[in-house]
């Protein structure tokens, strides 16, 4: 079984869980623009994670100060925190990504494995701007149902592919904000080569961002990813080991130059 699949089957027993809780929810933190953060800027904008261990490297950074962490983010220019919510496989949790939407004035993504709109309610109430739908995890009709609920939440939709085929999917909803995860999730190898493969289908769509995500580790991979037609990049394990998060995040924005085809 692949651990997308294992993480899927995990993550219906959470949304039973919090289907059961019947929690009175309030959605009222305040909600910043992602597309606005990332659309037509001359640098390369970063999605700085907050990333206590994964399924790929096990624990990365388990005691992590998410607060300390994610002003340290806001503070070097990032333009939004993707802060992973999933607790067996990933360490995180709705109280860390409540944490960290009130400590800082920048849009905070969760990044978890979307099945139910009630996850999308727990997103918003802990302070989400935006939500992660990964197309790989969902059939055609539950993908557009979700993101449709999303959208009348106000929220923004980072829309995650891992091929041509699924980027075409996620064209099909009029997703604006695009992830293109270059981590093969059956065996974790990192090829930034899938942001090259997939922008090209992406070319002509310009009122969408494409953000390149996973394994982007120093500024040669950000000018390669740049280079390929990324508006942003989202990292995690590079920022999370750094011993200096500032000058990690001004080695990766870099100034944006387009390939020439
Ligand atoms: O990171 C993993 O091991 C992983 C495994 C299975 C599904 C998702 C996974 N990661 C989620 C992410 O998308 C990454 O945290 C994110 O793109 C940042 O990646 P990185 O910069 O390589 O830490």
């Amino acid at each position: 079984m692949t651990i997308l699949q294992q993480i899927l089957d995990e993550k219906v027993n959470k949304v039973a869980e919090l289907k059961m809780k019947k929690a009175t929810l309030n959605f009222d933190l305040p909600l910043y623009s992602l597309y606005d953060a990332l659309i037509q800027k001359d640098t390369l904008q970063i999605i700085a994670e907050i990333k206590r261990a994964s399924p790929s490297k096990g624990i990365i950074k388990a005691n992590v100060d998410v607060v300390k962490q994610a002003q340290q983010y806001e503070a070097a220019g990032a333009a939004c925190i993707s802060v992973l919510t999933d607790e067996p496989f990933f360490k995180g949790s709705y109280e860390d990504l409540r944490k960290v939407a009130q400590a800082v004035s920048i849009p905070v993504l969760c990044k978890d494995f979307i099945l139910d709109e009630i996850q999308i309610d727990y997103a918003r109430a802990n302070g989400a701007s935006v939500i992660l739908l990964i197309v790989a995890a969902l059939e055609s009709e539950r993908l557009r149902e979700l993101y449709t609920y999303a959208n009348q939440m106000n929220l923004a939709i980072l829309v995650e592919v891992h091929s041509v085929e699924e980027y075409e999917r996620a064209h099909a909803l009029g997703a604006k904000i695009i992830g293109i995860n270059n981590r093969n999730l059956k065996n974790f190898e990192v090829d930034l080569k899938h942001t090259q493969t997939i922008a090209k289908a992406f070319s002509n769509n310009t009122d969408q961002v494409l953000v390149s995500e996973s394994g982007i580790k120093n500024t040669e991979d950000a000018k390669m990813v740049s280079a390929y037609g990324a508006s942003a990049i989202l990292v995690g394990e590079t920022l999370m080991k750094s011993e200096n998060v500032e000058a990690a995040l001004q080695m990766l924005a870099v100034k944006k130059v387009r390939e020439v085809e």
